[in-house]
C-alpha cells in the first residue's frame, strides 16, 4: 500500500465535500425527502418513553396511592394509552423504513453514478496510465473508495444532521420535564462522547493496519495459486509457506489489536450508561423524596413515571452521541477516497482527439513512420537529447506500402511491439509522426482509426462470455453467417463446433480450457470479423504448440494477411518468411530490410539468426 493508499491521514476538506454534493444535487429531492423523514423519526423517538411515564402516573399510582380507586375507569385509560403507544410503534416503524430506503436509494444511485463516472474515465485513459497503475488499485477506488464515499453522505452528513436533531429533541424535552434532572443526566454526555471518539479512531487505525495485512495476505495468496505450477515445479512449497505463514502472523497480530479495542470499547460505554443511570436514579429518587428535606414524596418535585421516562431517555440519548462521534470519522476516512477518486477523474487524458478531427473514411492501409523517436517515460521531450537511454525507438523511417505485408524482426526489447502499439496510437511520440493513408494518427478520431485495424495480440484476451459473444465482441450487428465464414476460413469451425454448446459455449476462467493454438485462431477469426484494413499480429512464440496447430496457424495466418496491409513479429522466422519485407530491427533502430531471400544473401544479423533457428530446429528433430 503507499501513502496515496492511507484512508486515513485526510484532515476535512471543503473543496472535496462540496465536489461530493455535487454528486447528490441530481437527487436532491430524494436527500431533502429522506433527511425530513429521519427528522419526523427522530422527533417521534421520546414518545414511547414519556407514554409509559404517564401511564405510570396517571393510571397506576393513583391506585396504588389510593387517590383513585375507580379501577375500571383506570383501566380504560391505561388501554387508550396503550393504543396511544401502539399507534407511535407503528408510525416510527413506517416512518423508519421510509428514511431508510429513501437514504439507502440516495447513497446507492450516488454510488452508481461515480463508478460509472470512473469507469468511463478509466475507458478514455491512455494505455500509460495502466502501465504506471496496477488493476489492484484501480478496482479499489471503483469499489471501497466509493464505498467510502456512501458512508461519507449517509453516515456522515446525513447522520450528522439527524443525529443532532436527535439529540436537541432529546435534551429539550427532558429540559422542559425536568431541568435539574435533565441536567444531571447530561453530566456523563460529554465524557461519552470524548471516549466513543477516542476508541473509534483506534480502532479506524487498527482497521487500518488489518486492511493493509489482509491486502498483504490476498497478494501472496494471489501469487502462489496462479504461479502454482512454478511452486511445484521448483519445490517451493516449504519456502511459500513460510513466506505466507510470516504475512499471516502479521494479519493475526492486526486482527487481535482490533479485537483488543473492542472488546474495551463495549464494556466502557456499557458503565458509563449504567454511570449516568445512576445518577438518574439517585437524583430522581432524592427529587421524589423530597430533595432530603425531609419531604414525604407528597407533591415532590417529580413523579415516579417522570423518573421511569427519564431512565428511558438517558439511556436512548447514548446512541445519537455514539453516532456523532462517529461521524468525524467517517467524514475524515472518505475524505482520502474521494480524493483519490477524483484523482482518477481528474487524470488528464493524454491521448484525446483533436477537435474537429474528421475520420478518413475509407481505408487503403498506407503505414508510414517519419523519423519516429519514441520513449514511454514522460519526461522524455522532443528535445532530450538522442543520446538518452530512455529513448525506445530512435529516428525510425519506416514505409509500408497498402497490402503489403512487413514483418518485425530483431532481439528482445528492440521496439519492435512499441512500434505497432504506435500504429494504434496507443501512446504519441516525441518527435516525428506515424501516419496512416498519409494522415498523422494524431489527426484522426482514435476511434476511426483503430475501426480499421485489426490486432491479434501474443496474449489472447477472451471475456466471461461465449465464443461468439466473444468473437463478435458482443456486437449485435455482425450476423452469425460472418462469424462462421472467419471461423472456416482460419479453420477453427470444425473444433468449435465440436463443443457442448457450439458457438453459444460459455468460456471459463478467461479461456484457460483451450489450448493456445484454439485461442490464437480464435483471436485470427476475431480480427477477421472485424474485417480490418491494416493488421497487427504480435504472435505467441509458438513453442508449445505441436506442429499440426503451427501449420494450421499459419495457414490461417497466411489467409488472413490477404489483400490487407500486415505487421508482423514473430519470434519463429518461419511464420515470416514468406512476407513482402523483413525488418530487422536493433535498439529502436531499423539494421536491415528486404525479402528473406535478400536478408539471407545479404549474410547479416537476418541470416545469422536464421542459421541458429534452423540449427535448433534440426537439433530438436
Ligand atoms: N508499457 C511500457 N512501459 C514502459 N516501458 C516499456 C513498455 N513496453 C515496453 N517497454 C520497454 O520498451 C523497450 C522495447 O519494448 P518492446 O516491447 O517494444 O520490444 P520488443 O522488440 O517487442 O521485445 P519482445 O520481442 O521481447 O516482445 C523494452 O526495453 C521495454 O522494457
Amino acid at each position: 500500500m503507499t501513502p496515496s493508499d492511507d484512508a486515513f491521514s485526510k484532515g476535512f476538506d471543503l473543496d472535496l465535500t462540496k465536489r461530493i454534493l455535487g454528486y447528490v444535487r441530481p437527487y436532491l429531492r430524494l436527500a431533502v425527502t429522506g433527511v425530513l423523514l429521519a427528522l419526523f423519526t427522530a422527533a417521534l423517538q421520546p414518545l414511547p418513553a414519556f407514554l409509559q411515564g404517564y401511564a405510570i402516573d396517571q393510571a397506576l399510582t393513583p391506585f396504588l396511592s389510593g387517590a383513585n380507586t375507580d379501577s375500571a375507569a383506570l383501566l380504560r385509560l391505561l388501554t387508550l394509552i396503550v393504543l396511544g403507544y401502539i399507534t407511535v410503534q407503528i408510525v416510527e416503524f413506517g416512518l423508519t423504513y421510509l428514511s431508510t430506503l429513501t437514504i439507502g436509494y440516495l447513497g446507492q444511485n450516488v454510488l452508481r453514478d461515480i463508478r460509472a463516472n470512473v469507469f468511463t474515465k478509466l475507458q478514455r485513459l491512455h494505455l500509460a496510465y495502466f502501465d504506471q497503475n496496477p488493476v489492484g488499485r484501480l478496482i479499489t477506488r471503483v469499489t471501497s473508495d466509493v464505498d467510502a464515499i456512501n458512508q461519507f453522505i449517509t453516515g456522515g452528513l446525513i447522520s450528522m444532521i439527524t443525529s443532532t436533531f436527535l439529540i436537541l429533541v432529546y435534551m429539550t424535552v427532558m429540559l422542559t420535564i425536568n431541568w435539574k434532572l435533565a441536567l444531571i443526566a447530561f453530566t456523563v454526555l460529554p465524557v461519552l462522547f470524548v471516549v466513543t471518539n477516542f476508541f473509534r479512531s483506534k480502532m479506524r487505525l487498527t482497521f487500518r493496519e488489518n486492511r493493509l495485512q489482509q491486502a498483504i495476505v490476498n497478494t501472496k495468496l494471489n501469487e502462489n495459486i496462479t504461479g502454482m505450477q512454478t511452486v511445484q515445479l521448483f519445490g517451493r512449497q516449504r519456502r511459500s509457506a513460510l513466506d505466507f505463514d510470516h504475512s499471516n502472523r502479521a494479519l493475526l497480530t492486526a486482527n487481535s489489536n482490533s479485537v483488543k479495542w473492542f472488546s474495551l470499547f463495549m464494556p466502557a460505554v456499557a458503565i458509563l450508561g449504567q454511570l449516568s443511570i445512576a445518577l438518574v436514579l439517585y437524583f430522581g429518587a432524592r427529587l421524589i423524596l423530597g430533595e432530603g428535606a425531609g419531604g414525604t414524596g407528597a407533591g415532590a418535585a417529580l413523579t415516579v413515571g417522570t423518573l421511569y421516562a427519564f431512565v428511558q431517555w438517558t439511556t436512548q440519548l447514548f446512541q445519537p452521541i455514539q453516532d456523532l462521534a462517529d461521524v468525524f470519522n467517517n467524514l475524515q476516512a472518505a475524505m482520502a477516497s474521494s480524493e483519490r477518486i477524483f484523482g482518477v477523474l481528474d487524470t488528464r487524458e493524454e491521448i484525446t482527439d483533436k477537435p474537429g478531427a474528421q475520420p478518413l473514411g475509407h481505408f487503403r492501409g498506407q503505414v508510414d513512420f517519419d523519423n519516429v523517436w519514441f520513449a514511454y517515460d514522460s519526461q522524455v521531450q522532443a528535445d532530450t537529447p538522442d543520446t538518452d537511454d530512455r529513448w525506445i525507438l530512435r529516428g525510425l523511417d519506416l514505409h509500408i506500402q497498402p497490402g503489403e505485408s512487413v514483418a518485425l524482426v530483431g532481439a528482445t526489447g528492440a521496439g519492435k511491439t512499441s512500434v505497432t502499439a504506435l500504429v494504434s496510437r496507443f501512446y504519441d511520440v516525441q518527435r516525428g509522426a506515424v501516419r496512416v493513408d498519409g494522415t498523422d494518427v494524431r489527426d484522426l478520431p482514435q476511434y476511426d482509426l483503430r475501426r480499421h485495424i485489426g490486432v491479434v495480440l501474443q496474449d489472447v484476451f477472451l471475456f466471461a462470455g461465449t465464443i461468439e459473444g466473444n468473437l463478435t465482441l458482443n456486437n449485435p450487428e455482425i450476423p452469425h453467417e460472418r462469424v462462421v465464414e472467419a471461423c472456416k476460413y482460419v479453420g477453427v469451425h470444425e473444433y468449435i463446433l465440436g463443443l457442448e454448446q457450439g458457438y453459444q459455449t460459455e468460456v471459463r476462467e478467461r479461456g484457460a480450457t483451450l489450448s493456445t493454438g484454439q485461442k490464437q485462431l480464435l483471436a485470427f477469426a476475431r480480427a477477421l470479423i472485424q474485417n480490418p484494413d491494416i493488421l497487427l499480429v504480435l504472435d505467441e512464440a509458438t513453442a508449445n504448440v505441436d506442429t499440426e496447430t503451427e501449420l494450421r496457424i499459419q495457414e490461417a495466418l497466411t489467409r488472413v494477411m490477404q489483400g490487407r496491409t500486415s505487421i508482423i513479429i514473430a519470434h519463429r522466422l518461419s511464420t515470416i518468411e514468406h512476407c513482402d519485407r523483413i525488418v530487422v530491427m536493433r535498439k529502436g533502430r531499423i539494421v536491415e530490410q528486404g525479402s528473406h531471400q535478400e536478408l539471407l544473401a545479404k549474410g547479416g544479423y537476418y541470416a545469422r539468426l536464421n542459421r541458429l533457428q534452423y540449427a535448433q530446429g534440426d537439433a530438436a528433430d
